[in-house]
């Protein structure tokens, strides 16, 4: 099991917060100030160079940015070695279905640990929401062949196919 962490700046919609429900069921942890992410963590960060692949088994936790994707500013985080973007898949929530790359923050989360081999526990923290394992069937396909990959340069190449 990977621990997950959620820095939340509350500037999303509480209600609608992926990140807090996680928090809830004790599934994840939630931060609310930058100097408090593990600096080892695996950060994700959709402006990211590096792809998530299975070459960042080894980091301690996940860790999402929890924020509006208005605000989003990744200024902040720039000195955190181990940032990461997901390479292509499509939302699955009721927000942006069907809409590749903007995912929320649990299914960022689960895409992560079911690229690095953590397929259970991807499903367990996708199972709370209606449309969480739909997340699973609807990238079925390209997260098979991610998880295959060596490193971050093939998990791109791999990318290429589905774009
Ligand atoms: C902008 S927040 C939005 C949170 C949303 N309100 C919720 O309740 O889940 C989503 C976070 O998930 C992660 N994320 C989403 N899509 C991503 C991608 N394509 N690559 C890397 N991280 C991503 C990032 O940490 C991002 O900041």
């Amino acid at each position: 099991m990977i621990p997950l962490y959620a820095y939340r700046d509350n500037t999303c919609d509480p209600r609608k917060c992926t990140a807090k429900k996680l928090a809830q069921r004790g599934l994840a942890r939630i931060v609310t100030a930058v100097a408090k992410i593990p600096r080892s963590t695996l950060l994700l960060d959709p402006t990211a160079e590096r792809a998530v692949s299975p070459a960042d088994r080894h980091l301690s936790s996940i860790t999402a940015l929890d924020c509006s994707w208005e605000v989003l500013d990744t200024g902040a985080v720039a000195s955190w070695r181990n940032r990461r973007a997901l390479p292509f898949l499509v939302a699955a929530n009721p927000v942006n279905f069907g809409r590749p790359f903007r995912l929320t923050s649990v299914e960022a989360m689960a895409a992560t640990l079911y690229i690095l081999g953590e397929k259970e526990q991807a499903r367990d923290i996708l199972a709370p929401f209606g449309w969480g394992l739909r997340f699973l069937e609807v990238n079925a396909d390209p997260l098979a062949e991610y998880a295959q990959a060596k490193d971050s340069a093939e998990v791109v190449a791999i990318q290429a196919l589905y774009m």
